[in-house]
């Protein structure tokens, strides 16, 4: 493949013509008057027969029409969108920097459809049954702790993607969980996250699951070092250790130096990429939540929005079509950000973990072909679960300068029917994007205003412009399947992005400057002395710090 930049295919210039002639001053309220099948033109309807799961996806009231919509399929098929589909699918190594393959989709292939020649992918079955067993036997009580007590909590120790995935999963699947077990997930370095689990949880009847791909990373090591020696302050002896810690990596030599016993060890490859891996063994905090069953179900509908992904048309397909809105208001309207917006209470760590999914995968300048982006990558996601959100940041997004493409999603059906609370919840969810497509003109305002209508200022004040684009979702209900597939769908829209933009979404080299730097920074801090920050190879900014922190350390 050329790799070339996404700027250098002929249609990125066709669109960059579309949008100055009709782009961005296209008018939301004149498309639908003229147009009475707008929503059946823009619009899909996602179902599997194999799974409970349904998605709807309506992009009607995003700044496109037919002109558009078919400028942005060219520039996917001048990209060789459905080729590197095909080869990511068939395990060719398209993380190239790393020189490895990327199948995700392989853990979800339950059925083994996918026929895939690398080194591991027998071996998910296998791995898969290994969680069955031991979440059986932990969620059973047949799995005892050191004084032959039941597991009562756990605690997942990872960072990234070796815990933001397990914890918006187990958020998001909490009325399929099993209640009296509780789940803690720490992350953070930082001794409070620790210090505050522990606080809640009893040695006898608490599994610790130490989830780390590389098993060397600075933050999950220390913190599962912390939990092991608070663990033996009370077990007394070291072979107590293998009842109440397992491990989840790629790495095992570093886990069984460890001290993780052999089988209570559960692997899987260098393939899984960190943010894709909820899928793997790093999802076993999941299994022990919502039980093995609930897990696949999960695989399962995700496994079909990846034949979905890989067999429908670009035009109908919904992954491509996601990442080709996308692109079209980050590469030609300048939008920085993406708001995911779920109208669903247990969802509310959808966007979080999307945050590593997009921002890790895509926000690079390197393409492929060694050349600088002359174009925008990744955009900045972020969101939180309405309505929340109403009350906090829509007022920016209704009325502010900048143009914030969002994405609603949410639920027919609710896990909880209180009242009336899912219908008030939904007309929110209808009245958003509608609000925002249509906006409020400043003749309506003056004929609302009455009399008040003299006041300039407050009449301009409440003008709504409209045109901001939005994509509804919907699904059934927030069912383990379900979930699966929009899970799948949004990685998949990632993938698409990074396919147009030529750039690698699967390797993290952003993230390492900073490891480095700290752990040069450590040692100085450990030695407790000012005077050595001088001469320690530093600017005057981070000397100045330091020396400020090392004055006044207690
Ligand atoms: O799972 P481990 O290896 O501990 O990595 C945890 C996280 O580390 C970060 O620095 C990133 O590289 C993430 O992609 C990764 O998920």
């Amino acid at each position: 493949m050329a790799h070339k930049l996404a700027s250098a295919q002929p249609s990125w210039q066709k669109l960059q013509q579309l949008y100055e002639s009709k782009g961005k001053q296209y008018n939301l309220t004149q498309a639908f008057k003229a147009d009475a099948s707008r929503f059946d033109t823009y619009s899909r309807e996602w179902k599997s027969d194999k799974v409970d799961a349904r998605i709807l996806l309506d992009f009607s009231k995003n700044l496109i029409d037919d002109e558009i919509f078919n400028q942005l399929l060219s520039l996917a098929q001048e990209a060789e969108v459905k080729k590197q589909i095909d080869q990511m699918f068939a395990g060719d190594h398209i993380n190239t920097s790393e020189d490895r393959a990327v199948l995700h989709v392989a853990l979800r292939d339950v059925e083994g459809e996918f026929k895939i020649n690398e080194a591991g992918v027998d071996e998910v079955k296998p791995e898969l049954e290994h969680m069955k067993r031991f979440s059986d036997a932990v969620r059973s009580g047949e799995w005892k702790g050191y004084t032959g007590k039941p597991i009562k909590s756990i605690v997942n120790i990872g960072i990234g993607g070796s815990d933001l995935g397990p914890v918006m999963v187990t958020e998001a699947l909490k009325p399929y969980a099993k209640r009296d077990l509780d789940a803690h997930f720490v992350s953070n370095i930082d001794g409070t996250h620790m210090a505050e689990t522990l606080r809640v949880c009893d040695p006898e009847t608490t599994l610790f699951i130490v989830a780390s791909k590389t098993f060397t990373t600075q933050e999950t090591i220390t913190n599962a070092t912390t939990a092991r020696d608070w663990f033996l302050e009370a077990a007394k002896d070291k072979a107590h250790v293998a009842k109440h810690f397992v491990a989840l990596s790629t790495n095992v030599k570093a886990a069984t130096d460890f001290g993780i016993a052999q089988e209570n060890m559960f692997k899987f490859w260098d393939w899984v990429g960190g943010r894709y891996s909820l899928w793997s063994a790093i999802g076993l905090s999941i299994a022990l939540v919502i039980g093995y069953e609930r897990f696949e179900e999960l695989l399962r509908g995700a496994h079909q929005m990846d034949l979905h992904f890989k067999n429908a048309e670009l035009k109908d397909n919904l992954p491509v079509i996601l990442a080709l809105i996308g692109i079209w208001y980050n590469d030609f309207f300048g939008s920085e950000t993406q708001a995911i917006l779920p109208y669903d209470q247990y969802m509310h760590k959808f966007a979080d973990y999307f945050q590593q999914g997009d921002m890790e995968s895509n926000g690079k300048f390197i393409t492929k072909n060694s050349e600088r982006v002359n174009y925008h990558t990744g955009p900045i996601i972020w969101g939180q679960a309405g309505t929340n959100g109403q009350h906090a940041f829509y007022q920016l997004i209704h009325q502010g300068t900048k143009l914030i493409p969002c994405d609603f999603i949410a639920p027919v059906e609710t896990h909880n029917r209180v009242g009336e609370h899912h219908e008030i919840l939904l007309s929110n969810f209808f009245a958003q994007p509608e609000a925002l497509a249509f906006g409020k003109s400043e003749d309506e305002v003056r004929a609302e205003l009455g009399a008040q209508a003299s006041n300039e200022f407050l009449v301009k004040s409440k003008v709504f412009e409209g045109n901001r684009p939005t994509n509804s979702i919907m699904l059934q209900k927030i069912t383990p399947a379900a979930l699966g597939a929009l899970i799948a769908l949004y990685e998949h829209k990632i993938a698409v992005q990074g396919f147009i933009w030529s750039i690698n979404s699967y390797d993290q080299m952003g993230v390492e400057l900073g490891k480095v730097l700290a752990k040069k920074i450590l040692p100085l801090l450990q030695a407790k002395d000012a005077s050595k920050v001088d001469g320690a190879g530093h600017d005057s900014s981070t000397s100045g710090l330091l020396k400020f922190y090392l004055n006044n350390a207690k």
